[in-house]
């Protein structure tokens, strides 16, 4: 066989062995390509599901989508992920130190119970679990600390009364008085009641709320009283731990999940750089091999000698692209494994904050339900109003504003007790929302007070409207304890002015409602 057929036999072998190499250098420039658009995408994912956790973080998340836009270079992008580690780093101190302090509060209130003399075994036995069962709970969220200090105030004061029950039995010597039997102070039962009524918590622990709620409605005794007291820590607690579970989890999935993917980042780059020296090496040893050839052609002295060189040649230039080759594959599998691996990393998180945004979108819901009649409450009427005062400002339109109040409802409680008079706070709730449009506004402002928004209706035709419903609620067939009832509603209404804010407008309709009171009730006054 000649030397130019070996020659031309290694040619083609090494022709091919350049074009895969090539291909090699495509596909890695494609996956590249590949993974930097799926970090935008994760970027835009990951501001999509932090959206309204921090305005700071959207902030941010914001400017990187904005760096990641115009192709900016892989340093300020990752100073960006740095400072959003950062801020997230920030944010789970705070909420830790806020967490701790809501904890020590739990505990303080907690020992503080437990040093009380006198306290039934049976209780101590159950509050030292349940303060034991909370002390490893580090994580919470900030809207249970208002109730758990309210209850454990009122509960203070239960068992403050109690011992002075105590005190005067003891003092007075009447042995057949217990404290644990004596019926419980009615102003501690109707702040118990109240508190109850505006406890926001999962609907699963309603049924065993409103049982309370009945048992209080009896002559209840002390040992009762604080029985419920701690089932309703209990139901606070368990609440408390399973937001923990869900919503408390992602902020610290998220800083983690940045983390990682910062390294991804980080670790592309610094292989890059790697691949780029390692990539400029094999070149130059290639370049050489053909220099070598140039000049081995130059110093020949016969064609066999040509040949036998190009050969030998051609053996390294082959081993030097053969290297090429395998290097350039392994760098494309490493990276498709990161690839792979930030692919996994978005899924759980886009699965997690799918879970968040469910369950602040709950808490919402919850934070802005009245928990006895379902209605808005005062914060989502504050919320409404506002919205529509901005539009109003902006364009003005026909925008009225109803404070309604049930007359001598304090009768009603007083005659057939606070169960009826909740009931009859239920069933005028269901008619004003029956009676209004979709695009009309009712909430419960507070106690027997209602506020309703009009929009796009004039002064005669509202009056008209309220009056119906006024009627209507006074044809409510209420009964209680086998007499007939009716419960009537005063009103007071306004049209919003160019000059209004949300508080002058109330106040001239809360003014209007306490004229209808003071001129006979049952009625409606336009200011
Ligand atoms: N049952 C029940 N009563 C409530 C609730 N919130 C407030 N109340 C009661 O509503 C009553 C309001 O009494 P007042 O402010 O004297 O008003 P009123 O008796 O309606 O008298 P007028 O407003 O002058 O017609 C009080 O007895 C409160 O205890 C609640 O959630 N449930």
């Amino acid at each position: 066989m000649s030397q130019s057929t070996t020659a031309d036999k290694e040619i083609i072998v090494l022709k091919k062995k350049l074009d895969s190499a090539i291909q090699a250098r495509l596909e890695l420039q494609k996956d590249l390509e590949v993974q930097s658009s799926t970090f935008v995408q994760f970027i835009s994912k990951l501001s999509h599901t932090a959206k309204g956790t921090d305005a700071q973080l959207d902030n941010k998340l914001a400017k990187l989508r904005k760096l990641l836009a115009k192709s900016s270079s892989w340093q300020d992008v990752q100073d960006m992920l740095s400072e959003i580690t950062q801020l997230l780093l920030k944010h789970s101190a705070t909420k830790d130190r806020n967490i701790t302090h809501l904890h020590e509060q739990f505990h303080q209130a907690g020992q503080l119970l437990q040093k009380i003399r006198n306290l039934p075994d049976s209780l101590r036995r159950e509050l030292r679990t349940l303060i034991s069962e909370t002390k490893d709970t580090k994580d919470s969220v900030i809207q249970y600390i208002s109730p758990l200090s309210q209850l454990i105030k009122l509960y203070q004061t239960a068992l403050i009364s109690k011992e002075k029950i105590k005190h005067d039995v003891s003092s007075k010597n009447q042995s057949n008085t217990s404290p644990e039997t004596t019926s419980v102070d009615s102003s501690i039962i109707e702040r118990f009641t109240a508190f109850l009524t505006n406890l926001n918590v999962s609907s699963s622990y309603q049924p065993k709320i409103n049982k309370i709620k009945t048992e209080l409605t009896s002559n209840i005794s002390h040992k009762e009283l604080l029985d419920d007291f701690l089932e309703v820590f209990e139901i606070i607690n368990k609440d408390l731990i399973a937001e923990r579970d869900t919503a408390k989890v992602f902020l610290s999935t998220l800083s983690k999940t940045l983390s990682s993917v910062q390294t991804a980042v980080q670790t592309t780059i610094s292989i890059n750089e790697a691949s780029k020296s390692k990539h400029s090496e094999l070149n130059k040893k290639l370049k050489k091999n053909i220099t070598d050839m140039a000049e081995g052609l130059n110093n020949a002295n016969s064609l066999a000698d040509v040949k036998v060189d190009i050969n030998e040649k051609l053996k390294h230039i082959a081993s030097a692209l053969e290297e090429k080759t395998v290097f350039e594959f392994e760098q494309l599998k490493a990276m498709s494994l990161r690839l792979g691996e930030m692919q996994q990393k978005v899924n759980l998180l886009e699965s997690q904050g799918r879970a968040f945004k469910k369950k602040i979108q709950e808490q919402q819901a919850i934070s802005y339900q009245d928990a006895l009649t379902k209605l808005g409450n005062r914060a989502a009427f504050d919320d409404y109003f506002s919205k529509q005062m901005v539009r109003f400002h902006h364009a003005p339109f026909d925008l009225a504003i109803v404070v309604l109040d049930l007359d001598n409802f304090k009768r009603i409680n007083d005659t057939y007790g606070h169960t009826a008079g909740d009931k009859t706070l239920q069933v005028i709730a269901a008619t004003l929302a029956k009676s209004i449009d979709k695009d009309q506004f009712v909430a419960r402002y507070g106690g027997e007070e209602f506020v309703m928004i009009f929009t796009n209706i004039d002064k005669k035709q509202l009056i008209e409207k309220l009056n119906t419903i006024r009627l209507k609620v006074a044809k409510l067939p209420f009964k209680f304890k086998n007499n007939n009832v009716s419960i009537t509603l005063s009103l007071g209404v306004t049209h919003v002015i160019g000059s209004d804010n949300i508080h002058t407008a109330f106040e001239r309709a809360d003014t209007a409602l306490y004229k209808a009171k003071e001129t006979g009730k049952n009625q409606v006054i336009y200011a």
